[in-house]
């Protein structure tokens, strides 16, 4: 039998989701129905998590009730705060974050207890949390002392507050939230589908959204938005930025923060996020990053036709934000964390076990031999 092999499942439509859809066509991602380009200038990114967890907007009394519910949860147990400062300092971030939710994991009496109302309260609870732990490990790295969230400030100032002890302008905060935003959700990508497959065997929303950050971490995915700043520092400047990708490119290099396996002609949320990006620039006055963010995206899209994805103009804006570079793919995890879980909601609640096949290349059948030298 000569079985077709699809390489990396590209093309393979493996089942329904309501959550988001992205069309490849016309470069268009919506949210429950909802454009994102919309989402990001009319929402919060709380409102946009409700949307993405229960299908629907709030109302003004359900937006309240779910940020009350939020804010009464952001603060861990002294045990995780231990935990997170005993870990090695060098070790990269996403680990401290995946360690973190095992942990959780590992101390809720309902990890295991499956149905959309317990999921929720476990979601809502990560959500809340997750920007306590990132924060606590960009301090510990600094040498300073973790600062307690606080229940009056919004998701994303509150954020800033915790990792700087103070809060930027308004219109950085906003920036901020519209990464959020456009991070939050994008159907079976990479780190989705990996909590879906976990969720499919009726593992518990930890353990799936554990190997969601896994498979997040990774520079093809979530990672390219420290890869990005990591190869942007290395070019240097404008002028240097031709000269680079025409080495990288010899070595047959991938860049960073261009592709995507869904969309050929450029990110539907790029054009947000770089607008994010500039308003970040004139506040911090960096017109020398803005250069060479578009001398590169100019020079490379010339060359190959291939276009930004989402990563590369949020890795500079979380630079000029003040987050160190491998901060920016837990900054992701703290975002995608409603889209894996919405996703392990649905796959649980029609679930078949996502098990493929594979062509066998390897040896023939063969005995054991008795003498093994
Ligand atoms: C939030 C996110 O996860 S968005 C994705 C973030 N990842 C990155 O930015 C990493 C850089 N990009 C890539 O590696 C790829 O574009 C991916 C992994 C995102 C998508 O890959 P695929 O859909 O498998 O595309 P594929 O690798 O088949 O690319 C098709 C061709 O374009 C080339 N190509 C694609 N992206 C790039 C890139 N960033 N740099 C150089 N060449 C590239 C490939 O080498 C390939 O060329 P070939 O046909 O001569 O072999
Ligand atoms: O959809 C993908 O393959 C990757 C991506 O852009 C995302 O997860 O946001």
């Amino acid at each position: 039998m000569t079985e077709e092999i699809k390489k990396g499942l590209a093309g393979v439509v493996v089942d329904t989701t309501a959550v988001s859809k992205v069309v490849q066509e016309t470069n268009s991602l919506t949210y429950r129905g909802y454009p994102v380009q919309e989402l990001a200038a009319k929402c919060s990114s709380e409102e946009v998590s409700y949307l993405i967890w229960n299908g629907e907007l709030p109302t003004a009394a359900q937006l309240e009730e779910f940020t009350a519910r939020e804010r009464a949860q952001r603060t861990i147990d002294d045990k995780l705060v231990q935990l997170i400062l005993d870990l090695p300092k060098d070790c990269h971030p996403m680990h401290v974050v995946q360690t973190a939710v095992a942990y959780l994991g590992a101390v809720d009496p309902d990890a295991d207890v499956e149905g959309v109302e317990a999921n929720l309260a476990k979601a809502e609870r990560l959500y809340a949390q997750l920007p306590t732990i990132v924060a606590i490990d960009h301090r510990r790295r600094h040498g300073l002392d973790p600062i307690a969230p606080t229940k009056d400030l919004g998701y994303a100032a509150n954020f800033f507050k915790m990792v700087f002890d103070e809060v930027p302008t308004e219109e950085v905060v906003r920036c901020f939230d519209i990464s959020m935003i456009l991070y939050a959700e994008h159907s079976f990508n990479a780190s989705t589908f990996t909590s879906r497959v976990i969720t499919s065997t009726t593992s518990d929303l930890y353990s799936a959204v554990a190997g969601g950050i896994g498979a997040l971490k990774g520079p093809l995915h979530g990672g390219a938005n420290e890869a990005v700043m990591a190869m942007l520092e290395e070019v240097g400047s404008a002028d240097k930025a031709s000269a680079w990708i025409d080495d990288a490119l010899a070595n047959k290099a991938k860049i960073m923060g261009f592709g995507h396996r869904v969309y050929k002609n450029g990110d539907s949320r790029v054009p947000t996020m770089r607008k994010a990006f500039e308003n970040m620039v004139a506040a911090k006055g960096a017109t020398d990053l803005l250069d060479l963010y578009n001398a590169f995206e100019e020079d490379f899209v010339e060359r190959k036709g291939i276009y930004p994805n989402l990563d590369y103009p949020s890795g500079p804006a979380y630079h000029l934000m003040g987050f160190d570079t491998d901060q920016f793919t837990p900054i992701f995890v703290m975002a995608r964390i409603t889209g894996w879980t919405a996703h392990i909601m649905e796959q649980q609640a029609d679930n078949a076990l996502i098990r493929p096949l594979s062509a066998y290349d390897g040896h023939e059948q063969r005995e054991v031999p008795e003498d093994r030298g």
